[in-house]
């Protein structure tokens, strides 16, 4: 096989909702205009609703012209499109899709190379799964590879259990969990940041940082997901996930070498080393919020209760900020705070990690206060770096001046970072699971977060809604930080 245009037959289960619509077809798009894709690709779409090959092509084809906001004027793309509709709790029609993939795999000479894509709600995922391979469809001469999109499960127990029920017909290597924010380019970077420069390791620990920030702020309300989002909230839907990983990758040991098993190995240990909260503890060290009404990018929005399919009395978070302590030798004393939203003040994604202030401060006569040295990681919308320290002020005596040193990684020779489901998809018909989680990143994660839902889904939040829409969360969340003497560095710091 050639490994940079692998061949291979995806198969999207959930095809016509909002993540193939607005995430894989133009990712798969894109893949293919860039010459990643062999000419030798199918896809399957398969999901309910009654759609023929064509109207299914165009439905793909509308997507990507709507991601891309240009029209496709060459049509080959979707012909290698097809759609099978049938609901997958229904045993027999597998039949029919297992002839329709030997169909493909001979017209298209896959290899039998087979990915399967799960879109859809996770409690179809263990029927779907057992459905693959009770009826033959994972019995192929090529590779079989299984995406999972989050979340997996709700909490340690049932994802545990989904676990074991996935694993009854994929082997743990064939399995990509899918988190999306390992595939944005900044947050690839960090480890480039970390593990290539010879300035930073000898800093990253606790004799010099003093802590950490991680922002993943939205504009977006829940938008049309309310039957989704109201049963898992901002805990389950960004925390247990995306921001763990980050918080991972920022503060793992050196792997001994790049590989997929060495880099996941040690981003275990870190989640293993999160100090565990007890249910006593959770107040002191986690925040929760939900979105009034309010204003955002100049428009009036209403509040969280009042979106659809939720709750009118809902005691679903909608922003997280919280605390994380890691006992180990490296990290041992410094904070990780971490805060996430929906309805905040703006889209932005952003690291802040703050040095400890120098001994003493030599400037005291012309200066009040000596900045602390930061290194901001620009994760969205921007990309870069920022690293603020402190200079001579021109023509004066004695006088420090802020600087900044600014790296924009999307300025540069006008470089199209690709979408973060490009890059994975790509890395998985290559079969690099590097920037996938494996289920031992996942059953820490649940057991750390599983003690703060305990706690928030037995007591009722009385003071929601408990911030303004357009705003940067309760006030609750600032207290969190000033009361170990720090403070949320604003979105967009400059000295
Ligand atoms: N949307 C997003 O931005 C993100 C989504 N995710 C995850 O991706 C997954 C999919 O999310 P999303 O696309 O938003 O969900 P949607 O509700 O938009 O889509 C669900 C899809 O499943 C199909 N479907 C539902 N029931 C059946 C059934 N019994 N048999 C066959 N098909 C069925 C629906 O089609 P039909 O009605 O025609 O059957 C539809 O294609 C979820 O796990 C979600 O958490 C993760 C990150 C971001
Ligand atoms: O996984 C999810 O992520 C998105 C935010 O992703 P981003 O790439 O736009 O930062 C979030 O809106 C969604 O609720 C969540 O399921």
């Amino acid at each position: 096989m050639n490994n940079m245009n692998p061949k291979s037959l995806i198969v999207i289960f959930g095809a016509t909702g909002d993540l193939a619509k607005r995430k894989l077809f133009p990712s798969i798009y894109q893949l293919y205009e860039k010459g990643k894709l062999s000419e030798e690709f199918a896809v399957v779409g398969v999901a309910r609703r009654p759609l023929s090959n064509d109207e299914f092509r165009n439905y793909v084809r509308q997507s990507v012209e709507n991601a891309l906001r240009q029209e496709l004027s060459d049509l080959s793309f979707v012909s290698h499109f097809y759609y099978h509709p049938f609901d997958v709790t229904d045993i027999a029609s597998y039949q029919q899709l297992k002839t329709l993939l030997a169909q493909l795999d001979e017209t298209y000479h896959t290899d039998g190379n087979r990915i399967f894509y799960l879109a859809m709600a996770p409690e179809f995922f263990g029927t779907i799964t057992s459905r693959l391979k009770s009826e033959g469809l994972t019995a192929t001469n090529g590779w079989k590879r299984l995406v999972i999109e989050k979340p997996f499960g709700h909490d340690f127990r049932s994802a545990q259990q989904l676990n074991v029920e996935i694993r009854q017909s994929f082997a743990e290597h064939e399995i990509y969990r899918i988190d999306h924010y390992l595939g944005k380019e900044m947050v690839q970077n960090i480890e480039v940041i970390r593990f290539s420069n010879a300035i930073f390791e000898p800093l990253w620990n606790n004799r010099f940082i003093s802590n950490i920030q991680i922002t993943s702020s939205e504009t977006l309300g829940v938008e049309d997901r309310g039957r989704y989002y109201d049963h898992s909230g901002a805990l389950r839907d960004m925390v247990q996930n995306h921001m763990l990983q980050m918080v991972a990758l920022l503060a793992m040991e050196p792997p001994i070498k790049l590989t997929t098993d060495d880099i996941r190995s040690e981003k275990v240990k870190v989640l293993r080393a999160l100090r565990p909260i007890s249910h006593d503890e959770v107040d002191q060290y986690f925040v929760r919020g939900q979105y009034g009404r309010g204003i955002v990018n100049g428009k009036e929005v209403i509040s969280y209760r009042e979106e659809n399919n939720v709750d009118p009395n809902s005691n679903t978070e909608t922003f997280v900020a919280g605390k994380l302590m890691i006992d180990n030798f490296r990290w041992a004393g410094v904070p990780f705070y971490i805060r996430t939203g929906k309805r905040m003040t703006e889209k932005s994604t952003k690291i802040v990690v703050q040095f400890k202030d120098v001994p003493m401060n030599l400037y005291y006569r012309t200066n009040e206060k000596i900045q602390p040295n930061l290194l901001i990681i620009h994760i969205q919308p921007d990309e870069g770096i920022t690293l603020h320290l402190n200079g001579k002020k021109s023509g004066e005596n004695m006088k420090t001046t802020p600087i900044e040193l600014d790296y924009c990684n999307n300025c540069i020779d006008g470089i199209n970072t690709p979408e973060a489901y490009e890059k994975l998809l790509y890395d998985c018909m290559r079969g690099d699971a590097t920037n996938f989680t494996h289920w031992d990143e996942v059953a820490a994660s649940w057991q750390f977060v599983d003690p703060i839902s305990e706690v928030w889904e037995s007591t009722k939040a009385a003071d929601f809604p408990n911030y303004e829409a357009g705003s940067m969360g309760p006030k609750a969340s600032d207290a969190l930080l000033e009361k170990d003497g720090f403070r949320w560095w604003p979105i967009h710091y400059h000295q």
